[in-house]
């Protein structure tokens, strides 16, 4: 995709008890699109939230609800995950069975199809889906925790993955240890969304907020416009 690049805050750093507080303020902070992630502690070890409570915090934000669904199975529960009010579901490729399958049920909902590869998942795995897909969703840390260190051999991944994609209007998305530092890398390997959670929520503030999001924006936006 051409453009700016688009920030998805991660609620996992959120303060939960003030959940829908929190996303207002990180909205009028610039977020572009709110990053919800979904743990059942069978696919990741641990547990956050489901349907219920994104129904609750939907009519905070007119936002894109990007839905990064880490359980397995995954194919029951699409439906009450569009219900809930989400437009971009991602499923990861190590939790369906049927990839492609998954990919169409997520369209037939009214969603846009997002697939997420886990760090050591090779990218072949999407070669036959890129054209039921939306968004693929790049793991830089082993899925199931906010706050965890980058790894940086995925960024070859970024590289390839944008080259299979080529001219095709799917989004790469990288979740796990963005920060300024980390985001120009990916960034400049072709990465147009970056979801961050701790790197955006530190400072416990609207004003932190716009500061953290503004730098990461700055020096993505930047490394972005040195690669084309
Ligand atoms: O999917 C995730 C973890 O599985 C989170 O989106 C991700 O870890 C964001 O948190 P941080 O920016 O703190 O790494
Ligand atoms: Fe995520």
């Amino acid at each position: 995709m051409n453009g700016k690049t688009i920030i998805a805050p991660s609620v996992l750093s959120a303060d939960f008890s003030r959940l829908g507080d929190e996303v207002e303020a990180v909205c009028r902070a610039g977020a572009d699109w709110i990053h919800l992630d979904v743990m059942d502690g069978h696919f990741v070890p641990n547990i956050t939230f489901g349907p219920p409570v994104i129904k609750a915090i939907r009519d905070r934000t007119k936002k894109v609800f990007d839905c990064h669904l880490m359980i397995a199975p995954v194919a029951p529960y699409i439906g009450a995950f569009a219900c809930a009010g989400c437009d971009i579901i991602t499923v990861h490729v190590e939790a369906t069975t049927h990839l492609d399958r998954s990919l169409q049920a997520i369209r037939d909902v009214g969603c846009k199809a997002g697939v997420s590869l886990n760090p050591s998942t090779p990218e072949s795995v999407i070669e036959y889906v890129l054209d039921r897909l939306d968004l693929v969703l790049l793991m830089t840390v082993n899925p199931g925790f906010g706050g965890q260190a980058f790894i940086p051999a995925v960024v070859d991944k970024v590289r390839r993955v944008k080259s299979m994609i080529g001219r095709r209007p799917i989004h790469i998305e990288i979740d796990g240890g963005v920060t300024q530092e980390t985001a120009p890398l990916v960034s400049a390997a072709g990465a147009d969304v970056l979801v961050a959670g701790s790197a955006i929520f530190k400072g416990g503030s609207e004003e932190a907020y716009a500061e953290n999001i503004a730098a990461i924006r700055t020096a993505s936006d930047g490394a972005m416009m040195r690669a084309a």
